[in-house]
């Protein structure tokens, strides 16, 4: 087929070139057949950390991978779950949630987007580091929103809500002397946050597009915007504030709602950034957010 080019439309055939699948019908770089997946969706960033998932599944009925992304699908219980890695940064979270997206939302065969749309519920297992002092290293921390510091959201159209178009208000007055950085909103999916996220800590995460100078980390590099940190926790909207930094979380949430997908991420709090702390058994609490995910998922 010849390449169509331009915004997709509904009744258009999506071009080889827009929509990639490998001659055995798998997406380009995931390596996934639509059915190898469930409607229930753990990512992780590690690719080591699917096997940690898993190994709690009571049956495991499909193991793949290409590249960092490696999915495993199986059952807890009756329900079907897969759990896929991410990689690192949300370059990845573009290709990971655009290809979940395909696979559930596209028709193969037709290369035409399907008439009743699938929303998937997708819960990231990640690592993060805290920005509050009263935030303490092995913290369960539930992202009630990601505010990206990344490019990925300038280059799709995302329509915020009331709510969070006031916060953004607050977030553009604190952050708007950043002349190169133009931050992105969005919340994580309510129900999942009071459900899988209650009685976790819960506040804004901030998506770095790197973990050094964009998480204020200064080892040999100067950085150019100095006391990041102090920025960063000082910022407040009503009764929220910044909690904590990590690499994934508002691509996710971002990329979710404008496809249609329920989105949340759980955050294993590894370092304390004003404690200059590191945690000495970051396993330990990955372990921890992993089997509380999965009791509550
Ligand atoms: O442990 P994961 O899920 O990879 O998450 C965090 O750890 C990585 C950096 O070390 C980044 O991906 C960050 O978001
Ligand atoms: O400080 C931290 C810890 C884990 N992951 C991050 O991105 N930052």
């Amino acid at each position: 087929m010849s390449g169509i080019c331009g915004q997709k439309q509904s009744n258009m055939k999506i071009s080889e070139s827009d929509l990639i699948i490998n001659p055995d019908g798998s997406i380009y770089h995931l390596n996934l057949l639509p059915e190898d997946i469930a409607e229930t969706v753990i990512t992780v960033g590690d690719p080591d950390r699917v096997g940690e998932v898993s190994k709690y599944f009571d049956q495991v009925e499909l193991k793949k991978g290409k590249r960092e992304f490696i999915t495993h699908t199986g059952f807890v219980g009756k329900k079907r779950l897969t759990v896929l890695s991410t990689g690192i940064g949300t370059d990845n979270i573009d290709i990971v949630f655009n290809e979940l997206d395909a696979l559930v939302n596209i028709d193969f065969e037709t290369r035409e987007i399907k008439k009743e749309l699938t929303s998937l519920t997708i819960v990231r297992i990640g690592t993060s580091g805290a920005v509050q002092p009263d935030i303490p290293m092995g913290t369960l921390l539930a992202s009630s929103h990601g505010l990206g510091m990344d490019a990925l959201m300038s280059y799709y159209q995302q329509q915020l809500s009331g709510d969070e178009q006031l916060l953004m208000n607050d977030i553009k007055a604190h952050f708007g002397h950043l002349e190169n950085i133009n931050p992105y909103l969005t919340a994580a999916d309510d129900t999942l946050l009071n459900t899988i996220g209650k009685d976790m800590h819960q506040g804004i995460t901030i998506t770095a597009p790197g973990f050094y100078a964009p998480q204020g980390r200064l080892v040999r590099a100067k950085n150019a915007v100095p006391d990041f940190i102090s920025l960063i926790n000082s910022f407040r909207s009503n009764r929220r504030r910044i909690t904590n930094l990590e690499m994934e979380t508002a691509g996710i949430y971002a990329l979710a709602k404008v496809l249609g997908h329920k989105a949340l991420s759980v955050n294993a709090i590894l370092a304390s950034r004003v404690n200059f702390e590191f945690s000495s058994n970051p396993n330990k609490m990955v372990e921890q957010a992993i089997k509380t995910v999965l009791e509550r998922i």
